[in-house]
């Protein structure tokens, strides 16, 4: 069980999925899950419905109470944000940052000497306690709060420890992957639902397909390679599926949208730094 105090910096999309993970785990209390928004407090009101959670405004937070801060706002908020934690926390105090593309050292050189930051990206599923979610400590992060970190985030999925170099293409494939299979399903909805067949069946028959396969490559030692054999009758429906999507270019729009989402992240944090000259 969880004995930290976690502090929710933002009160959106992403956080939600991760409180009601976390609260649906049991691994820590929801008394112990603080969350905040700038002014949203019929959002605030939503969330300690639904959860049991606390929740206060960020001006009206007791900082020195909180363990860990968990930064979920959007990534252009940064900046205000670190400016504002910069007078209010201490060197215990831990930033776990789910931002995307926003950098350990970004965070670090805003913030007062040795502040211990950890930057993680999880994904939406983590409502459902299924994210797939990677965990990297900034150079001052203590080695007993990257495991409290840990912890935390098992309790929503499966946690990955990366080197952050790799953080940007994990965001690409993990943090932004639950869109492409979204993106996967809205098209097999359509191409069935023209073919006469109903939207909400559709729905069912293309998720559980997807959970199949998914279960496959988790569960069965082999390769996705031998999966797709295994399934790919010579001269079957298969071969000729395959076939389109190659020459439709499928595999390689899977790539592009890695590449694109990957590259995006890295923008980011660069894009911050050139908006702050640009306002000099
Ligand atoms: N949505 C997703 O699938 C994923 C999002 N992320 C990251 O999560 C972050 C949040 O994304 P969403 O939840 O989609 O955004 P959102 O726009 O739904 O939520 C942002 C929240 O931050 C609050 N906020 C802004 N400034 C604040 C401050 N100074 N103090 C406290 N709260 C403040 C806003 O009021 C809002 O509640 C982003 O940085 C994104 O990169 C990471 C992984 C997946
Ligand atoms: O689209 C975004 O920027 C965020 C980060 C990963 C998923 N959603």
């Amino acid at each position: 069980m969880i004995k930290q105090k976690i502090a929710f910096l933002g009160a959106g999309s992403m956080a939600e999925a991760m409180i009601s993970g976390m609260v649906e785990s049991g691994n820590i209390p929801a008394e112990q899950i603080i969350v905040t928004n700038r002014s949203n407090r019929d959002r605030l009101n939503e969330i300690e419905n639904k959860y049991g959670v606390r929740t206060v405004l960020k001006d009206e937070l007791n900082f020195s109470e909180v363990d860990q801060f968990i930064l979920a706002m959007k990534p252009k908020d940064i900046d205000a944000v670190l400016e504002d934690l910069r007078h209010k926390i201490t060197p215990n105090q831990v930033l776990v940052s789910v931002l995307a593309g926003i950098s350990t050292s970004y965070m670090e050189e805003r913030l007062n000497e040795e502040q211990q930051v950890i930057r993680v990206m999880p994904n939406t599923s983590s409502m459902l306690r299924e994210s797939a979610t990677a965990v990297c400590p900034g150079k001052f992060a203590g080695m007993d709060n990257v495991l409290v970190a840990k912890e935390l985030l098992q309790s929503i999925g499966e946690v990955f420890v990366i080197e952050e170099d790799k953080m940007d293409v994990f965001t690409g494939i993990a943090g932004s992957g639950p869109a492409y299979f979204y993106y996967l399903m809205e098209h097999i909805e359509e191409t069935g639902s023209a073919e006469g067949m109903d939207r909400e069946t559709l729905r069912e028959i293309g998720a559980q397909t997807l959970l199949g396969a998914a279960k496959m490559m988790l569960e069965q030692d082999i390769t996705p390679s031998e999966l797709r054999e295994n399934v790919t009758s010579p001269n079957g429906t298969t071969a000729a599926g395959l076939d389109a999507l190659n020459r439709a270019g499928g595999g390689n729009a899977i790539s592009e949208a890695i590449k694109g989402a990957a590259s995006r992240s890295k923008e980011m944090s660069k894009e911050l730094e050139g908006m702050l000259v640009g306002q000099k």
